[in-house]
């Protein structure tokens, strides 16, 4: 039973926190350690220090339900493949004293799978910084086009990956993940008259622009900025926890999560591009649609802060939904962002 005089996202922490301490002992090695919560979305993430060596870990809780092992599984086993195989720097899991890389920990009738990562140093790139941003675009625009390459070249390897799949349906259409952008915050008969139109758009072109290999794959699916880790001149990347099958140009429109309005955004995408076409083609016909695909994010992300209560949807609240309008009227208008 929930107590109604504590906050609700109090108490959900306070669970994540009892889960991750039961998950510990499954490490032999951190055995003197100390946790502390990092960042609580889909998951909770906590950074582990051992006391005696002075080591930092990861330790990511997911949500119950989210995933199955399979899909958890499958996201470690693409993990440690783009180690392998590409220079990109990732953070990768640890194995268990029990030689498992997952951790199930069994709480009030639900499973929580729980997974030790290595820890990157760095920090999230600074929104406020826009002549910074732009050149973190261009390298991330590189990084983002050798994890499609990786993507595309190991295919065969990658035949088992079981992953959620990230199209318009999954998104804004019959069987949204994260909800019904329709169900978000501030959604006024206007302004659902007006993001339908958005829908439909997105809906129409992206029959258009279709799913061929090379442009749909094996993706991140969430390369928003706090899950940047910038250390001098790197980019690291992290929380793989919802990859899986989608547009390659989504895993970009991922990128500008949460900053999708800002007048910054072209200078953004012009330097990304810049990047993504060192390594790999894009063509002319792509970039016109990216975006639809900034779009289609923004209307997944009022959905996700409409269904979800942590710090982030707090923060952001009635005034995301608000400050989309500019946008898609634009881009009903011309297409533009
Ligand atoms: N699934 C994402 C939300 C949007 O980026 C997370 O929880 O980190």
């Amino acid at each position: 039973m929930s107590n109604p005089s504590v906050d609700p996202l109090q108490e959900s922490l306070n669970k994540f926190n009892e889960i991750a301490n039961t998950a510990l002992p499954s490490y032999p090695f951190l055995s003197q350690s100390t946790i502390q919560l990092l960042n609580y979305s889909e998951n909770a993430t906590y950074l582990v220090t051992d006391s005696g060596r002075g080591e930092k870990y990861i330790l990511r809780v997911g949500r119950p339900g989210y995933h199955t092992k399979m899909e958890v599984e499958s996201e470690l086993e693409w993990l440690k493949s783009i180690h392998k195989h590409s220079s990109i720097h990732i953070s990768l899991p640890i194995l268990g004293g029990n030689s498992e890389y997952i951790q199930v920990v069994q709480h009030q009738n639900e499973q929580y799978y729980c997974t030790l990562f290595t820890f990157l140093e760095g920090d999230a790139p600074n929104e406020e910084n826009e002549s910074e941003l732009i050149s973190q675009f261009f390298k991330l625009g590189e990084i983002t086009a050798q994890l499609h390459e990786h993507s595309i070249n190991n295919w065969e390897s990658l035949r088992k990956i079981r992953r959620l799949t990230w199209d318009y349906d999954t998104i804004l259409g019959t069987a949204p993940k994260w909800g019904r952008w329709q169900d978000g915050l501030a959604i006024t008969e206007e302004r659902e008259e007006l993001f339908t139109k958005v829908s439909k758009k997105i809906r129409d072109r992206l029959n258009r622009f279709g799913k061929a290999a090379n442009r749909y794959g094996l993706i991140h699916s969430d390369l928003r900025l706090a899950n940047l880790l910038v250390e001098r001149e790197q980019i690291k990347v992290i929380d793989f926890d919802d990859c899986g099958f989608g547009w390659y140009l989504y895993d970009f429109a991922t990128s500008l999560s949460f900053i999708e309005h800002k007048p910054y955004v072209p200078a953004l995408i012009a330097s990304w591009l810049k990047g993504y076409r060192r390594v790999r083609p894009l063509s002319e016909e792509e970039e016109q649609e990216i975006p639809t695909f900034i779009l289609m994010r923004r209307l997944q992300l009022i959905a996700w802060v409409g269904s979800r209560d942590n710090e982030t949807t707090r923060e952001l609240g009635n005034g995301f939904t608000e400050d989309t309008d500019k946008i898609a009227k634009r881009y009903l208008q011309n297409g533009k962002i």
